[in-house]
Formats: C-alpha cells, sequence, structure tokens
C-alpha cells in the first residue's frame, strides 16, 4: 500500500510556507557570495553524471525542510512498495515494475507469488535473437533480401520512447533505417511507406493492449501496402512482428506468435521502451548497447533505492520541482538539452511527466487542493534560445529550467561543442545574475549613448534574474548515462506522485476523448446532417461533410 498522506497537512509543509516567504525575497546571487561552498554543497554527482541544482532559489533550510516534507510523506515506505511489486496502481489493479525490465543483477521480482525475471531474461534472449539475425543479414524477406528498414508502427509510450532514444543514439546505430509511425493521419505512413522496398522492410507493430485505433489502422494499413506490393499472406511472418501484452490481439490480427516479443501489463505505456516495445533500440544500435542502456537504468535504480534523500539525485530534482510548483506557484518545468540529437527528450516526458501526473483527484478520490503535475516542454538549445528563451528571462512567469548537456560531443567539429556549452554555461549564469539597471546604464555609457538615449532604453534591457535552474552535465551521452538519466526522471515523477498524493500510474484522462471519437466515426461514414451534439461540434461535423 502507497500511503496516503495530504503534503499540505504536513509540519514540514507549514514551515515552508512560512520559509518561502523569506525564499522569495532572496536573491541567488547573495546566496553564492555569502557561501563559497555553495556549488560542492548543492550539487551531486553520479557516475558520469553530474546534477548542479545550486542556482535554485535554496538554502540549508529550504533543502531541509524539503527532506523533512518527503519523510513525512513516507516516501521510503512508496519506494519500497515499487520494488517490491506492490499493486501500488491501484485504479487499474496493477504492479509497477519496469524496474524488473532492467533488473541486471537478477534478484527475484515476485508478481502474484511468482519470480519473473525468467520471463523477462527470455524476452531479452529473444530480442538478442531476434536483432542480431535481422542485423546481421541472415534474416531474410520473402524474396531472400536482408532487411533495411525497419518501422516501427506505435504511438504515445509505443513510440516515443523508441524515437527518443534511437535519436539521442544514433551516433551509435548500424546500417538499419529505422522509421516510426504513430500517427493515424494517413500522411504518416503514406510518407513513410513512399521509398521503402517490401522485400526488404520489417515492420514492428508495437501496441502494449493491441487495440489502440491509430496503430491497429497503420498497421493494416501497413498490411495491405506489402501485400500490394508482391507480398503473400504467407509473407507476413517474414516482415510483421508484434511487440505486446495481448498474445490474442497478436493472432487475430494475423502476426505468428513466434513473432511476438511479450511484455506484461505490470509495465506501464509510458515506462516500455525497456520492454519488448524496446525491440527498435535493439535493432537500431544491436542489444549489446541495448543492454547497456538496462544496464544504466539499473544503476539508477539502486542509487534511487538504496541512497539517502539527500544525496539521492530523483529526490532532490523531484523535491525542488515540488518547491516551485507548490510554494511559487510555477506552472510549467522546462526541459532544455543542449545536444541535438536529444531533440525528442523533453517530448518523451511530456508523456512520461503529464500523463502520469496530470491528475486532479488524490489517492482518495477526492479533487485536492493544490496543483499538481506541471506542464513540460523543451526544445534542445541552442535553438530555443533563439525562439522562447526571452519569456524565460524577461517574461512574468517563472519558469524552472533544467538543462542538459554531455562533455564530450559525438562529433567533436572544430569550436562547436565550445560553443555549443559555452551556451550552456552562459543561459544559467545570465538566469541567475541577471543585469541591473546600473550595469545596463554602462554598458550604454560605454557603448557611447547619449543620457536621453539611455534613459529611454535602460528598462527594457535590465534582466531581474534569480531565476532557477539545475545544469546536469553528462561526460558523455551513452547507452548507459542516457539509461541512468531517464531512469533518474521516471523516479523524480515517481516521488512527486507520492508527495502529491496522486496515482502516477494510470491514466483514465486519455479515455473520454477516445470514448466520444468512437461514437462519432460512425456519424461520419455518412453525408446526413448531424444533430446529436452541442451545436458547436454540429456545426463543426456538418461543414466538415460539406467540405470534404
Ligand atoms: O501501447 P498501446 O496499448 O497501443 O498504447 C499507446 C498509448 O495510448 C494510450 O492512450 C495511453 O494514453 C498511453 O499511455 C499509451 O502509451
Amino acid at each position: 500500500m502507497l500511503p496516503n498522506i495530504n503534503f499540505t497537512t504536513t509540519t514540514a509543509y507549514k514551515y515552508l510556507t512560512d520559509h518561502y516567504i523569506d525564499m522569495a525575497a532572496a536573491s541567488m546571487k547573495d546566496l553564492f557570495s555569502a557561501d563559497n561552498q555553495r556549488f560542492a554543497k548543492f550539487s551531486l554527482q553520479f557516475e558520469d553524471i553530474l546534477l548542479d541544482y545550486s542556482k535554485n532559489r535554496v538554502n540549508d533550510e529550504t533543502l531541509a525542510l524539503l527532506l523533512q516534507l518527503a519523510n513525512e510523506c513516507r516516501l521510503n515506505d512508496a519506494i519500497a512498495a515499487m520494488f517490491n511489486g506492490e499493486v501500488i496502481n491501484a485504479t487499474e489493479g496493477r504492479q509497477v515494475l519496469h524496474t524488473a525490465l532492467r533488473n541486471q543483477s537478477n534478484t527475484p521480482v515476485i508478481v502474484d507469488g511468482k519470480d519473473v525475471m525468467p520471463d523477462v531474461n527470455a524476452v531479452l534472449a529473444h530480442m538478442k535473437e531476434f536483432s542480431e539475425a535481422v542485423i546481421s543479414g541472415g534474416w531474410k524477406g520473402y524474396t531472400g533480401k536482408a532487411i533495411t528498414d525497419v518501422v516501427n508502427i506505435g504511438i504515445g509510450g509505443s513510440d516515443l520512447g523508441p524515437v527518443m532514444v534511437t535519436e539521442a543514439l544514433k551516433a551509435y546505430k548500424n546500417h538499419l533505417t529505422l522509421h516510426f509511425v504513430s500517427n493515424v493521419d494517413g500522411t504518416h505512413i503514406a510518407e513513410t511507406l513512399k521509398g521503402l522496398n517490401a522485400e526488404t522492410t520489417l515492420f514492428l507493430v508495437a501496441s502494449k493492449t493491441f487495440t489502440t485505433q491509430e496503430t491497429m489502422a497503420n498497421a493494416n494499413s501497413a498490411r495491405d501496402w506489402f501485400i500490394k506490393s508482391g507480398g503473400s499472406d504467407g509473407d507476413v511472418a517474414k516482415h510483421f512482428a508484434a511487440l505486446s501484452t495481448n498474445a490474442e490481439g497478436v493472432s487475430k490480427f494475423g502476426i505468428d506468435t513466434k513473432n511476438m516479443f511479450e511484455f506484461w501489463d505490470w509495465v506501464g505505456g509510458r515506462y516500455s521502451l525497456w520492454s519488448a516495445i524496446g525491440l527498435s533500440i535493439s535493432l537500431s544500435i544491436g542489444f549489446d548497447n541495448f543492454k547497456e542502456l538496462l544496464a544504466g537504468a539499473h544503476a539508477m535504480d539502486n542509487h534511487f533505492k538504496t541512497t539517502e534523500a539527500n544525496e539521492n539525485l530523483p529526490v532532490i530534482l523531484a523535491l525542488l520541482g515540488v518547491w516551485y510548483n507548490n510554494f511559487f506557484d510555477a506552472e510549467t518545468q522546462a526541459i532544455l538539452p543542449y545536444d541535438q540529437y536529444m531533440h525528442r527528450f523533453a517530448a518523451y516526458f511530456q508523456q512520461g511527466d503529464m500523463e502520469s501526473n496530470g491528475k486532479y483527484v488524490d489517492r482518495n478520490g477526492e479533487p485536492v487542493d493544490y496543483s499538481t503535475g506541471p506542464i513540460i516542454w523543451g526544445e534542445p538549445g541552442t535553438n530555443g534560445q533563439h525562439a522562447f528563451y526571452q519569456l524565460i528571462h524577461q517574461g512574468t512567469k517563472l519558469i524552472p529550467c533544467d538543462f542538459i548537456a554531455p562533455a564530450q560531443s559525438h562529433n567533436p567539429l572544430g569550436e562547436h561543442h565550445n560553443m555549443l556549452l559555452s551556451n550552456f554555461f552562459a543561459q544559467t549564469e545570465a538566469l541567475m545574475n541577471g543585469k541591473t539597471e546600473e550595469e545596463v546604464v554602462a554598458e550604454l555609457k560605454a557603448a557611447g549613448k547619449s543620457e536621453d538615449e539611455i534613459e529611454k532604453l535602460a528598462q527594457f534591457k535590465v534582466f531581474e534574474g534569480n531565476r532557477p535552474t539545475n545544469s546536469i552535465l553528462v561526460k558523455k551521452i551513452t547507452p548507459r548515462s542516457l539509461g541512468s538519466l531517464l531512469a533518474m526522471y521516471e523516479h523524480k515523477i515517481f516521488v512527486q506522485g507520492i508527495i502529491w498524493n496522486i496515482y502516477s500510474f494510470d491514466q483514465w484522462g486519455v479515455e473520454l476523448g477516445k470514448q466520444l471519437a468512437g461514437k462519432i466515426l460512425p456519424e461520419l461514414k455518412n453525408n446526413d446532417e448531424i444533430s446529436s451534439h452541442d451545436s458547436s461540434t454540429n456545426g463543426l461535423i456538418n461543414q466538415y461533410k460539406a467540405w470534404r
């Protein structure tokens, strides 16, 4: 059982409410001047990952109170409940054991009285064998040719993780070309199939439930294309594999269950890249690298499970997030990787975080009277700098940002990496220090501006500063360090869900739209005028029918 505590009733919360008044007025610049140990005090290292959280609006007392909050919310019991396989996804009656998928130490993980590790290892062995056959060219298509292209058909957790990881680890990729089709918009599959050769294309139908409308529609269109291109029904087995928990659905679709890579309902969709859903990753970068990704995540799992809260990276990140979310009323959290390969990282954690903690009902089924999960967004630096950083620097909203960068580039081209990293360092420094009116005036004077010009311009060039950031410096983005980084964010989300007393592993909020789309679809099959909805929805449907 998860603890069931309203964090706003804790002693720590009361102290934090008072303490916030002091800290809202405190300047980070002053905190740095007053303490030359601040970086050492407020930074942590895990393997090749350095988390510097010193540029936050916190002092020793803030940290102590936030840690007390975690303690009063019985975080340690919650962590134990997850790893021990308790049914902590209570509204779906499921365990939450994506950590078992990367449990490289192979200690037994018991679900309903049975150790799941033999099954986990068997699927990994199947993935290894299959990946090696496809990569080596031993796996032949229906005309005897080796596979050149792999199309992963899936959406949400069955797409975002594999897309993000294969992009982030592109430097490790082999000769296979990966494609990802997710959207039910026919354009996505049509554009992907253009230029592909059915003889050398392998489709992975990735769906935990194997009922998702988008994925089933795209998989059916892919199979039609395959047959039209010359393949026969009997050839489907050589060109279609399924990644799913639903064996019955897979065989109904016509995919041989020998080509099915299984996972289990104790793996949440948005936590599934570690499962058979990761087959596209294993095909793209090889099984050994996929295993390294798992090993990196496992190392972070152990860190999370065994390290004291004050030195625990996911816990610290989570508590800082709570500090801004619930005391400073920050509504969003930016994730800004200074690594072009990580360009889908923020998109991945939009699902990871927002689908997990976007809940207004607590674990008692009562509406909460505090803010829960933040809006996650971000783009890679330096692109973001030339687009939306204006608002982060001078807007009226407080936006806590995570800056992530590798110290070593996979493409050390001239001065590019120093230029990139100089921006990474400069942005967090600028956000903290800002620029005072005196500094602006001095600068304008030095540039030869008149008193009149200076007066007109100065205010617009002032930066308040005092805007919080975390810097996450990674030695190099490797399968291992990426695995650790991903697990770190997953556990951060978990910790926040515990503090907010919500269920982080269900996603009922996606159902209503699906249900209504299911009702509307038949109405679109004829040209009858529709009057069964509100006037807006009727009007839109009828105009669609008139125009299509
Ligand atoms: O893998 P599937 O069963 O096809 O599900 C794909 C996605 O769709 C659902 O609507 C959920 O919101 C996601 O959590 C899930 O990842």
